[in-house]
């Protein structure tokens, strides 16, 4: 068996991974790492790689793609019973349109620094959360590593991810999604219930993060701190549109968490019901909708860092 169990997703980045990989894998010969590597070829291929890969033995995974690809091979190490979870080690070498989770983690976005980190085998170990969903009348679990995101954030990443499917996107699609949305979405209704707290809101949008950027560079959730146990919380209360335009600055900084319209705290239990729909992304992956439950597993997921 090989070191490494490399999974390429060479439709990431709207399909530049494909060159990519070849720059890659020159350097990793180059540097004598020790690896089988596999092309996925549609979505949730990497889930079903990673429980196929750890079954054969595999411990040690390594990424080319984008935090979609990061975000199905983790599902795939938390839904399977061959290897303890705290044996399995993930890392990788960013190929995608976002690449948002490895900002707070400590993963280079340049690919070249990022396969230098396989050279000191630096391990992190982070927070895993997870959501319980709905799609259609089935109730699903979902793992993440990055942020879930809720209300207008969930429709900015579906136009997004419509617009990467058809090749066409950028690191400033999710941007540009945001502005040409902003005025036709309508804030709504929820009951957020969290440490016996109870809030009964009409809200613009929503994060609730592990780590701190989303969007390709916001800091939607600036205060998450990926190993203390807790999932941080952002909620935009409904707010005049002209306000998200004037203030879209404080989003890249995460400055607008202090303003008056948005409430943020830290929990380790949230549940979210509501009458109409609202709609999830994880990790930037577009799923299903409301009611919503969150939990947490503690310094669950071995990261390669910097
Ligand atoms: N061969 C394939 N063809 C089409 N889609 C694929 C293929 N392989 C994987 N996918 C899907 O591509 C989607 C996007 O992947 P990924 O997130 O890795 O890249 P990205 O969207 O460019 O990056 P980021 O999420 O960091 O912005 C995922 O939903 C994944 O399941």
């Amino acid at each position: 068996m090989k070191k490494y169990y490399i999974i390429v997703n060479p439709h990431s980045s709207g399909g530049k991974a494909k060159e990519k990989w070849k720059v890659i894998e020159k350097k990793l010969k180059e540097l004598k790492i020790d690896f089988e590597k596999v092309f996925t070829s549609r979505r949730m291929h990497a889930y079903s790689l990673t429980i196929e890969a750890i079954k054969d033995g595999y411990k040690r995974f390594l990424i080319v793609g984008g935090d979609g690809t990061v975000n199905e091979v983790v599902n795939g190490f938390f839904s399977q019973e061959f290897e303890k979870t705290e044996n399995l080690l993930i890392g990788l070498i960013p190929t995608g349109t976002g690449n948002d989770w490895g900002k707070t983690v400590g993963i280079p976005v340049d690919i070249y620094e990022a396969i230098d980190v396989l050279k000191h085998e630096k391990v992190y170990t982070q927070d895993v959360g997870f959501v319980k969903y709905y799609n259609d009348e089935k109730e699903e679990k979902r793992f993440f590593v990055n942020i879930a995101g809720m209300f207008f954030d969930a429709e900015v990443t579906r136009r997004t991810n419509n617009s990467k499917d058809k090749n066409k996107s950028s690191s400033f699609s999710y941007l540009l999604n945001l502005l040409s949305s902003l005025f036709k979405y309508t804030s709504q209704n929820a009951i957020i219930s969290y440490e016996n707290k109870s809030l009964n809101k009409k809200i613009f949008s929503m994060a609730v993060g592990i780590c701190k950027y989303s969007g390709g560079g916001m800091k939607m959730v600036p205060e998450a701190i990926p190993d203390d146990g807790k999932l941080d919380v952002t909620i935009v209360n409904d707010l005049p549109k002209w306000v998200v335009v004037q203030k879209i600055k404080k989003l890249f900084d995460g400055s607008f968490i202090k303003e008056p319209w948005v409430d943020y705290f830290r929990t380790e239990k949230l549940s979210i019901n509501s009458q109409e729909k609202i709609y999830l992304e994880v990790d930037g992956e577009s799923l299903g909708h409301s009611p919503f439950e969150f939990g947490i597993i503690k310094k669950a997921l071995n990261v390669l860092v910097k």
